[in-house]
């Protein structure tokens, strides 16, 4: 992220990696006639120099006038292709809940967006879930123009360095899927481009990581979704999915020649079927992580540390029934089992904690077939032989105080479930994880019901405030975006050889000791959600400092600087699309040789600095 030479401005400054090939990020109305005359487009943009709240007027009307969260996507989607720096700041301007209220202590959960359509001034659904399932759902009728990269199996393996030649950017984070498992909607082929193209933008929202170092890829290793096979507008290969030796092999070279090409790449792995093999493979050799994994399980742990405290229940008697036993319900269940060893329980004591079912009941070791190698850890024996199909009796069995769903059965948390949950404890844990919305395990007014009000709850996607017994509560979200864009930017700018297990669990502690005295009072699991980029630092830092102790770190340069500088350095290498213009015309001074101060008033008409009003959010 440091400067680029003077030669390169005009390319890294205005293009982003989705306008590589085309140079309409250039006509941006905020540039002043002096940038406007360097970039060749004085008198193709119309005269007025625009401030970005009369930017933002325009973009936002637009966007009302979009009937549907799809529209509104496409939309976002193309602003962000024309202009990514006011796309980003319209963003930063907008990631902020639009009502607050006071809440009940004990409904303490991760405020966030409502319903997409119930808000609009807000971007963030309409960017990421649950609206990007949607779009991958229809992506192969939407698609108007590329916005990463696609690697094919059939034609790419054995090539696939030369292939990635063709991406004219340096590149400093990818996000990698092969759309096998996308949210909780299934196989999805290569309409899965969706999910890398969203987390990314989530990268530079949260972590200010330039969208211009950030790499959207989706392999085509063909696709089990029999339906898009047979769709004429699919844009992926028509053939079933490779087998796993094949996919190995495709990926043992795309490793190798992603790192080669870009030598210190963080990657990341997103929404795969089967993420485990690949995770066990690279994580010690390459800068990588599995987000689904990993982040989940961290993002999970941070809300859970105060969740067990607000419970009243000591660590030793909690016990977990996980609905879902794949990337996300192990992931999950694994960081938890490393918190409740650190608060002193035997590693045994701690597995123990948990009982995780599957799509053929709860998982033991009699049950007669061949477990995946992921869920044996957590494989009952003492069960009696007894295997126990529902989830209503297994809660019985149990008696949780927690119960988490990753299922991708929306639904699933029936008012049986749930009231059981009430009668059993006095603040039941109950997190509906499984996104997008349709595939919550349960809805949060089903919790609040259900519960008296009581529940300590966070959802994999957002809901809507609800009103009990005259009082409004807002729902949370416990979603992995609170982390990885810290684990992604501490791994930068680390300079990490890989991401260790250790970096992964401060990223946990680091969210979960976040949250400001105002919101420790208020009782939330998680830290305001206005807050992202401040809480996106502080998770960087934890992750630095976590490869710093783990040995993993190469940058030598920031070992000795203490916490606060540490977060001055993470701050100062952030992109904030607010400066960009500011940094644009300076360059664009010095390269014309002019190093007087330029003319800031034709640049910022109303003297805001470019700012939006003062009090908003800027990311
Ligand atoms: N909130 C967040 O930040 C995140 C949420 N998620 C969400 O979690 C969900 C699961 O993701 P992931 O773990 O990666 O997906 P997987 O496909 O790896 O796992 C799904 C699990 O659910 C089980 N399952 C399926 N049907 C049933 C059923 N009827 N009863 C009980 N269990 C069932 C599967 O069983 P089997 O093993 O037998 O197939 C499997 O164990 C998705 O909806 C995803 O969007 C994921 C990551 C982050
Ligand atoms: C949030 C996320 O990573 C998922 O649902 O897969
Ligand atoms: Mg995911």
């Amino acid at each position: 992220m440091s400067a680029q030479p003077h030669a390169n401005i005009k390319h890294h400054v205005h293009m982003s990696p989705r306008q590589a090939q085309h140079s309409s990020g250039d006509y941006d109305s905020s540039y002043p006639k002096e940038v406007r005359k360097y970039l060749k487009t004085y008198g193709l943009t119309p005269p007025a120099v625009e401030d970005f709240e009369t930017q933002e007027k325009r973009c936002m009307a637009l966007l009302e006038k979009k009937s549907s969260s799809i529209e509104k996507f496409i939309y976002l989607t193309q602003l962000r292709a024309t202009h990514v720096h006011l796309f980003y700041r319209l963003l930063a301007s907008h990631v902020k809940p639009s009502r607050r209220h006071h809440r009940d202590v004990s409904c303490v959960s991760l405020l966030w967006f409502a319903e997409a359509d119930a808000r609009p001034q807000e971007l963030t659904p309409f960017i990421y879930t649950p609206t990007v399932g949607e779009a991958c759902q229809k992506w192969s009728e939407i698609f108007t123009q590329p916005e990463g990269m696609y690697l094919n199996y059939w034609t790419d393996k054995g090539r696939i360095s030369s292939v990635l030649q063709n991406w004219p950017h340096n590149v400093e984070i990818t996000v990698i899927t092969d759309g096998s498992r996308i949210l909780g909607l299934g196989d999805l082929g290569i309409n899965g481009m969706g999910i890398p193209v969203g987390k990314l933008a989530l990268y530079t929202a949260c972590a200010g990581i330039r969208p211009d170092a950030t790499l959207p890829l989706c392999l085509d290793l063909g696709t089990n979704n029999k339906e898009f096979r047979e769709d004429p507008l699919y844009l992926g290969t028509r053939k079933e999915k490779v087998s796993a030796d094949e996919e190995r092999e495709f990926l043992d070279e795309l490793m190798a020649a992603l790192t080669e090409k870009w030598p210190g790449i963080v990657i990341q792995y997103e929404d795969f079927k089967n993420p485990f093999p690949s995770l066990e493979r690279y994580r010690d050799t390459y800068t990588m992580f599995n987000d689904d994994i990993q982040g989940t399980g961290a993002v999970i742990l941070g809300g859970m540390v105060a969740a067990v405290k607000y419970s009243k229940i000591p660590v030793k008697d909690h016990r977990a029934i996980f609905l879902g036993s794949g990337s996300a319900g192990v992931g999950v269940a694994k960081q938890i089992v490393e918190f409740f060893i650190k608060e002193g329980l035997t590693e045994d004591e701690a597995r123990r904690k948990f009982w995780l079912v599957d799509s053929k009941g709860l998982v033991t070791n009699d049950r007669g077939d061949k477990l995946a190698e992921h869920k044996e850890y957590f494989s009952r024996d003492d069960n009696n032989g007894k295997q126990i199909q529902s989830l209503s009796r297994l809660v019985d069995f149990v008696k949780p105080t927690i119960i988490m769903g990753l299922s991708t059965i929306g639904g699933a948390f029936s008012e049986d479930i749930i009231k059981k949950m009430a009668e059993l404890n006095e603040y039941p844990i109950i997190f509906p994880l499984s996104n997008p919305s349709s595939k919550s395990e349960c809805t949060f007014e089903e919790a609040v019901n259900g519960t008296d009000g009581k529940v300590l709850f966070a959802s994999g996607s957002p809901f809507n405030d609800y009103t009990y017994n005259g009082k409004t509560l807002t729902p949370g979200q416990g979603n992995n975006m609170y982390v990885f864009p810290g684990i992604g930017l501490g791994a930068i700018l680390s300079k990490a050889v890989c991401v260790s297990q250790e970096m992964i669990y401060a990223s946990a502690i680091a969210l979960s000791e976040s949250l400001n005295e105002e919101e420790h009072a208020k009782g939330w699991l998680y830290p305001d959600i206005r807050r992202i980029r401040e809480v996106s630092v502080l998770v960087t830092r934890g992750v630095i400092r976590a490869a710093q102790k783990s040995g993993v770190d190469r940058e030598l340069a920031i070992r000795n600087l203490d916490d606060e500088e540490l977060i001055q350095y993470i701050e100062t290498r952030m992109y904030d699309p607010f400066k960009e213009r500011d940094r644009v015309l300076t360059e664009v001074m010095h390269v014309m040789g002019d190093l007087a101060t330029p003319d800031r008033s034709s640049f910022f008409p109303n003297g805001t600095n470019g700012h939006a009003s003062a009090g908003a959010s800027h990311l």
